[in-house]
């Protein structure tokens, strides 16, 4: 492996581990004065971890709590929490079951109690009550046809909010005259709080209105029974709960920047609010990278060795039917345009280690990777047209796979230029 791609493997593995929740979270709770009884809920990918900072914080003081966590993503038990894994990106049955818990240990709380509730994303689909005429299989149907559009997350979670009785701020108003303090783990682009596993506690800036108008945008086939209840408004006002935000893509870009300039990369984060199509990104991306390779430009943006690095979430139009992510879709597209260069790699990952519906974070590419795609008879372009990246960066190598990170704060592209 050359050392360039060695180098990115370090700043992947000094970003994630950066970006933890546990230290935030212990900070969040040590600026706060609890009495009563503590329900603890924690609900997304980074759950397990913050629900295990706050027992362990916390311990006895802790009566109960639930952790509802994507599959495979619980490190364990955690004494006196139920731990629930369910359906992402697509909600399940165990969704469901998760917010019944939840909404169990919360039911009987008083003015006294507190609900510390720790939010990360991934929420939204793992934590679901439908609202009443709303079926689990509507929930999953639109879930699927959202996701597929290239609608936004905020776009995606209007929708989602109008049709749950848990997002929204309905979930805080399900808990009574308890104090909620909210611990939110940013993944979305502008830390919208909102829109981050569809704001369960915050009142929804969204209305019945908008989410129609995204129904119609994005061509969206919705029964009747459904139209009926996205009418229906959700909270504008939350009055028992307090929230932090813990971390973002900009702590995320901040530590990618760091760890590249202990290897000697001159840094520059020149976006954390990429929110453009991931093969668009790619393009970008690759432009700069020849900018500061090739260019004659006499005020040349960075001179080599460099880093430059973009955070935020790109979004995907499926048009294909092929396997991959908005990172590794991404790298694809990337791959093809840096083909032949030398000194260039790049890489684009999920700091939540699963990018789309695979066991990869994301891509690795340089300049050879479209020619080991080739020798693989792979043609790159047409893997890229069926939304196929998965395949072709497996058969070229350039898959980068971390497993389930413990965070959760969106996705970081960085180009190595030397
Ligand atoms: N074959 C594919 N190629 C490219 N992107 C895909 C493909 N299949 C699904 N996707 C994209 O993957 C996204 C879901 O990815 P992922 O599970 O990483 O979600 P996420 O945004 O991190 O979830 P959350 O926001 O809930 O934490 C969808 O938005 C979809 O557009
Ligand atoms: O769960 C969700 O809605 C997304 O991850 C954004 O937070």
């Amino acid at each position: 492996m050359n050392t360039m791609r060695q180098d990115a493997l370090t700043i992947i593995d000094e970003s994630i581990k950066a970006v933890l929740p546990e230290a935030a979270v212990i900070k969040a709770l040590e600026k706060k004065k609890f009495t009563g009884n503590i329900v603890v809920v924690a609900i997304g990918k980074a759950a397990w971890n913050m629900a295990k900072a706050t027992k362990d914080t916390l311990g006895d003081k802790v009566s109960k709590g639930v952790v509802v966590t994507k599959y495979h993503h619980s490190k364990g038990p955690i004494e006196g929490f139920e731990i629930i894994e369910a359906g992402h990106p697509i909600p399940d049955e165990n969704s469901i079951k998760g917010a019944d818990k939840a909404l169990e240990l919360v039911g009987n709380l008083t003015e006294k109690d507190h609900v510390i509730f720790l939010i990360s994303g991934g929420g939204s689909a793992l934590f679901e009550k439908p609202m009443e005429g709303v079926s689990l299989e509507d929930i999953m149907d639109i879930t699927n046809q959202l996701l597929a559009s290239g609608a936004d997350i905020v776009e995606i979670n209007a929708i989602r909010k109008h049709l749950s009785a848990v997002k929204g701020g309905r979930f805080a108003s399900q808990c009574g005259k308890a104090n909620i303090y909210a611990i939110v783990l940013s993944d979305v682009v502008g830390d919208r709080l909102d829109s981050i596993a569809s704001g369960p506690a915050y009142p929804d800036s969204s209305t019945s209105e908008e989410a129609l108008r995204i129904i119609e945008k994005y061509k969206l086939q919705v029964a009747e029974h459904l139209r009926k209840v996205l009418n229906v408004e959700t909270p504008k006002k939350v009055e028992n709960c307090e929230t932090v935000i813990t971390g973002s893509v900009t702590a995320l870009c901040e530590a990618a920047a760091m760890a590249a300039e202990k290897l000697g990369y001159k840094p520059i984060v020149i976006a954390s609010t990429l929110d453009c199509e991931a093969k668009e990104a790619g393009k970008f991306m690759v432009s700069i990278a020849k900018e500061i390779k090739n260019s004659n430009n006499s005020r040349p943006l960075l001179q080599p060795p460099c880093a430059v690095i973009a955070g935020g979430e790109t979004v995907v139009r499926l048009t294909g039917k092929g396997k991959g992510g908005r990172n590794q879709e991404m790298a694809l597209s990337a791959a093809i345009g840096i083909e032949g260069m030398e000194d260039v790699v790049l890489f684009s990952i999920g700091s939540d280690g699963t990018d789309g519906p695979t066991d990869a974070a994301g891509g690795m590419v340089d300049g050879k990777t479209t020619q080991r795609m080739k020798e693989a008879s792979i043609q790159p372009e047409a893997y890229l047209e069926n939304n196929d990246a998965y395949h072709a960066l497996k058969a070229s190598g350039d898959l980068i796979i971390t497993g389930a990170t413990g965070t959760n704060v969106n996705d970081v592209v960085v180009v190595l230029c030397k």
